[in-house]
């Protein structure tokens, strides 16, 4: 296989996809290159899911500039996208006088950095208004525009909108070797298989700067630093209504406590450096941590209501900002490494202003085609009985259940299939089957039969995540 582009994207996470989306709107053949069956396998599957205000970061790093700038368009593309974002609002909060007074620093630093409508709200302002959280909670910084998102959601959709616009994703494309070929790169598959690219942007995530060397460009290093998260069952009614924030330390924005667009509690992240870039465990320690910070907070807070706990990586750059540039030495090489947070609100921005400097080196025209909007499958849980009976007439599939705890039909799974999903994994991720209280019991066989009728492969064949994840064996003893 050998094809020829005028970019490729190398990582399909949020950063990636946003990247290969925005390309579209121009006249030019683009692709991306992912080495697992899915798009959102890094990052982009385990992180908070929220969309920051933008006071954090130090004002004048790419970091706050793709945050403010991320924050002002997520509405309006998510809009475009089908996709769901609640502006809630945060709050973080302070225990004493000196926490006050890094309220009042966050306050300062988001106004530099041209965040609205931030203020400091009181100890009575945060009772009535967030009446479960602890009384020992002396102020907090009120955020109106934060907001949450479902990350791996708005991955699949730029994904989806990006394929409707003509660009190529190719899956199980695992780089190995960078090679520069006259006008072109030629970027080698670990299985043999190569494309040819006029431009090459580095969106690999945690391995960005093993991609960077692989290609000659700048030297830099991404420690892997992991975050450990609790996910509780759909409460009657919510604990929080806004994401609840601790004041930041060097380890980061702390532990959060925040309601989820699909109804859940989310409590996390921890923060600690480890040795490998693949080490999603959790662990007895750290989930201790997360609970014990998050109960500060919310006493409220129960071990009887988790669902699933899970763990995800950033991508912590030596650099302490984020690398968004076109390399010194390799021309046509552009790094976007180290997006960790806030990577998710950044990435909108961030793939604006990468297509935006890409098609003016390349000279290209606007895509007159280009089509921004994507809907979503239509959800069973989400219709009223009218629009079911409806939907039913039309796809009797749409009336069976498959998934009980969160109410997925077969027709949804079947959808998601159509639109790219593979692996158990991704139907999860597109449709919230295995997402439920049982967590799978019951709806993984049904999504096996499901997923090996439509593929058309023997359920052996069917994987959680690729790579060898398979779930079923042969049967080999007995008759
Ligand atoms: O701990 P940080 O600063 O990496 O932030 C993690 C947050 O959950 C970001 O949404
Ligand atoms: S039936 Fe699907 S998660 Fe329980």
């Amino acid at each position: 296989m050998s094809r020829i582009y005028d970019v490729a994207v190398i990582g399909a996470g949020v950063v990636g996809m946003s990247i290969l989306r925005e390309l579209t709107r121009y006249r030019l053949k683009v692709c991306s290159l992912e080495k697992m069956e899915d798009v959102a396998e890094g990052a982009s599957k385990a992180n908070s899911g929220i969309v920051h205000a933008g006071y954090d970061p130090i004002e004048g790093t790419k970091k706050a500039r793709f945050n403010v700038e991320g924050n002002n368009i997520f509405a309006d593309v998510c809009n475009e996208l089908d996709v769901e974002y609640k502006m809630i609002g945060s709050l973080v909060v302070a225990f004493d006088d000196y926490e006050i007074n890094v309220l009042e620093e966050l306050l300062q630093r988001g106004k530099r950095n041209g965040v609205k409508g931030l203020e400091i709200k009181s100890q009575e302002w945060v009772f009535e208004n967030e009446p479960n959280l602890s009384r020992n909670i002396k102020a907090a910084l009120f955020a109106p525009y934060s907001g949450i998102t479902n990350p791996y959601k708005l991955t699949v959709a730029l994904f989806e909108n990006a394929i409707q616009n003509g660009a190529d994703v190719i899956f199980r494309f695992e780089v190995c070797k960078i090679e520069k070929d006259g006008d072109y790169f030629v970027v080698h598959s670990a299985d043999s298989r190569f494309i040819k690219t006029r431009v090459l942007i580095n969106c690999a995530g945690v391995h960005a700067d093993e991609i960077s060397k692989m290609a000659g460009a700048k030297l830099f290093k991404i420690y892997p630093r992991r975050g450990q998260y609790y996910i509780l069952d759909k409460p009657e009614k919510m604990p929080v209504a806004r994401v609840i924030f601790q004041v930041p330390t060097e380890k980061g924005k702390g532990i959060l406590v925040t309601p989820t667009v699909d109804g859940n509690v989310l409590v996390g992240p921890n923060s600690e450096y480890i040795d490998s870039k693949d080490d999603t465990a959790t662990t007895q320690e750290g989930l201790d941590e997360v609970f014990e910070k998050a109960r500060k907070v919310l006493p409220s807070l129960s071990k009887r209501d988790v669902i699933t706990i899970f763990s995800g990586i950033r991508a912590t750059p030596d650099t302490h900002d984020f690398i968004i540039e076109e390399d010194e030495d390799v021309k046509n090489f552009i790094n976007v490494a180290g997006i960790e947070s806030p990577g998710l609100t950044a990435s909108l921005a961030i793939g604006r202003y990468i297509a935006e400097l890409v098609s003016r080196k390349l000279n290209a025209k606007r895509n007159l085609n280009f089509n921004p909007y994507r809907e979503d499958i239509k959800r069973f849980s989400k219709l009223s009985d009218e629009e079911k009976e409806r939907m039913i007439k039309l796809y009797p599939s749409f009336g069976n259940i498959v998934c009980r705890c969160e109410l997925v039909s077969e027709y949804e799974i079947v959808e998601a299939i159509k639109r790219g999903a593979r692996t158990i994994d991704g139907i999860k991720r597109r449709t919230r089957a295995g997402m439920g209280r049982c967590q799978g019991g019951f709806c993984t066989p049904r999504v096996i039969d499901i997923l090996s009728r439509e593929l058309g492969v023997s359920k052996t064949q069917i994987t959680k995540f690729g790579k060898g994840s398979y779930i079923l064996t042969e049967k080999r003893w007995g008759k």
